[in-house]
């Protein structure tokens, strides 16, 4: 079975076609990168399959659960780290990090803390206040928030966009770590490079379709930028003409 499976999904938002019949599968232990341009329906995507956004038609299956009717049940079973969430301004990365353990019902959340806090660096930092903390700061003790309960599918709205080089290298390896182990990453990028160096499985989209699907590591370096920018230049044309 699939991780992930959606046939046709659509979402109007009022006369805006976010999405326009999105089909696409990602398979048990993908890293797998939705690449889209501003504006192509990448967030809305992990919206409605992370259940917390309908979609006007079509269909999705996430971990065997259909995110429409069983919401609860999706959002038990995965992680995920939108676009843009920071910890509450007022906790420090310990008080947070232990009450998201505590909503995913972990027994000794002292020790995931450490854990995670140690895997993303952030352990000088435990007991700062979050709105003391910089936004590469702030973005690690989120990824540490989708990781914590070691879920087998994990949503990731752009994941490296305010970490300096080291963190971003720390994160790639994490990533890819995660994924060897047989668990399945779902991100989303605008940045093509992130796609080709770190991804398994890669899928286009361009005005809330999917144009393409590639497998980035048949392609050499700079290759995935060529394809990207032809599929959607073909498409916005289809669409214009
Ligand atoms: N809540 C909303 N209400 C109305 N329009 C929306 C809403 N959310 C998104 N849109 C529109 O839907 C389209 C797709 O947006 P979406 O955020 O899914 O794209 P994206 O690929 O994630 O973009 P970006 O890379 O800029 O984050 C855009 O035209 C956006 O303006």
């Amino acid at each position: 079975m699939p991780a992930i499976e959606t046939t046709g999904l659509t979402k109007e938002y009022g006369d805006l076609d976010a999405l326009s019949g999105l089909s696409l599968t990602v398979g048990e232990g993908e890293l797998f990168a939705l690449l889209g341009p501003n504006g192509s329906g990448k967030t809305t995507t992990i919206e409605i399959l992370t259940g917390q956004r309908t979609p006007t038609s079509g269909t999705a299956t996430v971990l065997g659960h259909d995110p429409v009717a069983e919401p609860m049940a999706v959002r038990r079973a995965i992680g995920t780290l939108p676009e843009r969430e920071d910890p509450p301004s007022f906790l420090t990365p310990r008080e947070f990090l232990e009450f998201v353990c505590e909503v995913r019902a972990l027994s000794d959340p002292e020790d995931h803390v450490e854990r995670w806090a140690e895997r993303l660096s952030f352990v000088e930092t435990l007991d700062t206040l979050s709105t003391n903390l910089s936004e590469g700061q702030r973005q690690r003790v989120m990824l540490a928030a989708a990781f914590v309960h070691e879920p087998e599918l994990v949503f990731i709205d752009e994941p490296l966009v305010n970490l300096d080089p080291i963190m971003q290298e720390q994160v790639k390896r994490h990533l890819a770590d995660y994924c060897a182990a047989g668990n399945t990453i779902f991100l989303s990028t605008h940045f093509v490079e992130v796609a080709q160096e770190l991804c398994t499985s890669v899928g286009i989209v361009s005005d809330g379709r999917l144009v393409a699907t590639c497998d980035p590591r048949e392609f050499d370096d700079g290759e995935l930028l060529d394809v990207f920018v032809a599929e959607v230049d073909a498409e916005r044309e289809a669409v214009v003409g």
